[in-house]
């Protein structure tokens, strides 16, 4: 189990992880998610004592992380900065690990075979493409056997099969009742891993949820609905939480409802004989819902280009 509790790291006068209280329990995969710059690598770093938090601190285990007598056994890391020679092979950057832990041969060939790299264990790394490096990584991260793991980004650079086999690999390690945290900033990526999420925007927590109520809370449902009677069909919807909208640009005979279902609607219509030519359940997209949630934190947003006036 992982426990931060009030984790703060300022860099002069920016804070960009400020009062961190959360837990990541065992035997689920739990996603670290926020846009860029939201304080995710900062806050893998402090658990993993690389940085020291300003104020608060956390535990891995119970302990904190350099408290462990042999820290590749209890935690397996992999942060974005990765050093590694890149003259060695695979095979032997593994074994350098392992001899500092006293990790056998057969277990660097074991997560060598794990990670997809047998057939390339014997080639020097600086030879390998992003997603081959991002497998050594998560290689050197299970070489210790450890309960507890901890990911930043490991889905970047990996092609689609790596993306799948990564997402199997944490799903069942998480199965064995190991501690899996692992941070991205796609949350349509880590709807189909994760199973809880730890939401965080400009360094503070944002939601600390499952992946189905996050869907159910921060997105939310609605029901489109079309028909001639629109405005009588309003009024007679209208009521305590209730949100009637006709977005923007739509045409007068539509809806969208919120805070009821398709049912409700249905019968109150039909009590009216209000014809309906559709009455459809709308589920926000969870990658809608991310950034409804964390808009107001994104760091670094890309500009509207201003018109330019007549083309060159
Ligand atoms: N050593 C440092 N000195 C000053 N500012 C830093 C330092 N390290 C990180 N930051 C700032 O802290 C903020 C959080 O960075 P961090 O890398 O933790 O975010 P992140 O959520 O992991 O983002 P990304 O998804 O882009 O990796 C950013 O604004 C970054 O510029």
């Amino acid at each position: 189990m992982i426990r931060a509790y009030e984790l703060t790291k300022r860099y002069g006068d920016t804070t960009v992880v400020q009062d961190l209280d959360f837990t990541v329990r065992p035997g689920t995969v739990t996603g670290f998610l926020g846009p860029n710059g939201a304080g995710k690598s900062t806050t893998m770093r402090m658990l993993l004592g690389l940085d020291s938090p300003t104020r608060g601190r956390s535990t891995i285990g119970g302990r904190a992380y350099a408290a462990h007598s042999a820290p590749l056994s209890e935690v397996g890391a992999l942060l974005e900065a990765r050093s590694v020679h890149p003259g060695r092979t695979a095979f032997n950057h593994l074994m350098a690990l392992a001899h500092t832990h006293g990790i056998p041969r057969s277990r660097v060939e074991h997560v060598l075979d794990l990670a997809g790299l047998t057939a390339v264990a014997h080639k020097r790394i600086k030879g390998f493409s992003l997603g081959m490096g991002q497998r050594l990584g998560i290689a050197a991260a299970l070489l210790g056997d450890p309960a507890t793991l901890i990911l930043d980004e490991p889905v970047n650079g990996l092609d689609p099969e790596g993306v799948l086999w990564i997402r199997n690999l944490l799903r069942s390690l998480a199965q064995q009742g190991r501690t899996v945290f692992v941070s991205s900033h796609l949350m349509s990526e880590m709807a189909l891993t994760a199973d809880h999420l730890i939401i965080v925007g400009r360094g503070r927590l944002l939601a600390d949820t499952t992946v189905a109520d996050f869907v159910a809370t921060a997105g939310g449902t609605s029901v489109k609905v079309v028909t001639p009677q629109a405005h009588a069909l309003r009024e007679l919807l209208t009521g305590p939480g209730i949100e009637i909208t006709p977005g923007p640009a739509t045409p007068p005979d539509r809806l969208e409802v919120r805070g009821t279902d398709a049912a409700h609607i249905g019968r109150t219509a039909a009590a009216h004989a209000i014809p309906l030519y559709e009455l459809t359940p709308q589920t926000a997209s969870l990658e809608q819902a991310f950034m409804d949630l964390t808009q107001e934190s994104v760091e670094y947003r890309i500009a509207t280009p201003e018109p330019t006036g007549a083309l060159a």
